[in-house]
């Protein structure tokens, strides 16, 4: 603003006669100023820690004139399958024993979408060897190794064993919950190991809940940041839920949530049907349409 002026008065407003100018009228004190401070002042906190730059975000760093921010550096993530039927996805059907493997595309994808860098993604063979050995080369370059699949306690199940001449400590074994029980969560070479349940709904589940946990903590991030619960209606019953603590996959409608109908931990198809978990405490009740629930984007 040029000194001694105080408002601003668009041209349009303006008439000019001869040597003078006639503004119109109603344009007083202030009219079209910014004071100074009225967006943020110096001193202001704008981006809190953890916060993820975003498109949004990045032009409020630049408004306030920083050349520089201090980031996280993108956690390194090798992701190993386990389970000597899994073939490619367009192979599975040349083998009569194979399945489609297609959890760890899934768990790349949420990994990515998290912030960190997928650096390996990696079927191993059923055979303790030759995964200790490829356990050993992801702990030398990752900052977090997901094994999915093997984490239950049958004699080819290797997930946890293959960490072990490593130094694997178990910072939890299993987790009361349905679907997902055997996921668990280790150390290794000072590096983070989270095995994942081979059924993908498990996998899918327990990765929804644990690593986004462990990789919004990797980047300063705090949980709640990036597990937001909300309470919202039922659109249908809901039927009772067991003992263990159930993450029912249901889907949002205009009416509310829907739970699907499939709620086996090895289905595929509700993944894609699927935008919610509703989280129901062991033992709990059924519930009716209208009722209120604790539910998180899946
Ligand atoms: N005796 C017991 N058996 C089981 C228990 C138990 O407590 N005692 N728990 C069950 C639960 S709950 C789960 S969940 C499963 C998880 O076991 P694993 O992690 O060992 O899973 P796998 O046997 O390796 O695989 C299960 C299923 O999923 C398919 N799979 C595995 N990986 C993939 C992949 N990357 N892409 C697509 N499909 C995959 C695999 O072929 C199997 O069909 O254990 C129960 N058993
Ligand atoms: O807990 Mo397992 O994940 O139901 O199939």
């Amino acid at each position: 603003m040029p000194k001694g002026a105080d408002r601003v008065i668009m041209q349009e407003y303006s008439a000019r006669e001869g040597d003078t100018v006639r503004f119109a009228e109603g344009y007083g004190p202030g009219w079209h100023v910014r004071a100074a401070g009225s967006d943020f002042s110096a001193g202001d906190l704008l981006l809190d820690v953890g916060t993820r730059l975003g498109s949004r975000t990045i032009v409020t760093a630049a408004a306030a004139d920083q050349a520089m921010l201090k980031v996280c550096l993108r956690p390194k993530v090798a992701i190993i399958g386990t389970g000597d039927e899994l073939a490619p996805p367009g192979e599975a059907h040349l083998r009569a024993d194979a399945v489609p493997e297609s959890v760890t595309f899934g768990i790349a994808a949420m990994v990515q979408h998290a912030g960190a860098e997928v650096i390996a993604r990696i079927i191993g063979d059923d055979s303790l060897p030759a995964l200790e050995r490829l356990a050993g080369e992801m702990l030398d370059k990752a900052d977090v190794v997901i094994v999915t699949g093997g984490a239950s306690v049958g004699e080819r199940d290797f997930a946890k064993p293959m960490f072990v001449s490593h130094g694997l400590e178990l910072l939890f074994s299993k987790v009361a919950m349905k679907p997902g029980k055997p996921v668990w969560l280790g150390r290794a070479k000072g590096k983070w190991v989270l095995g994942l349940p081979g059924n993908p709904t498990s996998a899918m589940v327990t990765a929804c809940l644990f690593l986004r946990a462990l990789l919004a903590g990797l980047q300063g991030q705090s949980i709640t940041q990036v597990l937001q619960w909300r309470e919202l209606p039922l659109a249908c019953q809901m039927p009772a839920t067991g003992g263990r603590e159930t993450f029912v996959r249901a889907r949002w409608g205009a009416d509310g949530l829907r739970p699907l109908g499939n709620q086996d931990s090895g289905v595929q198809l509700a993944l894609a049907q699927a935008d919610w978990l509703i989280r129901s405490a062991p033992n709990s009740p059924g519930l009716d349409a209208g009722d209120t629930v604790t539910a998180l984007e899946f």
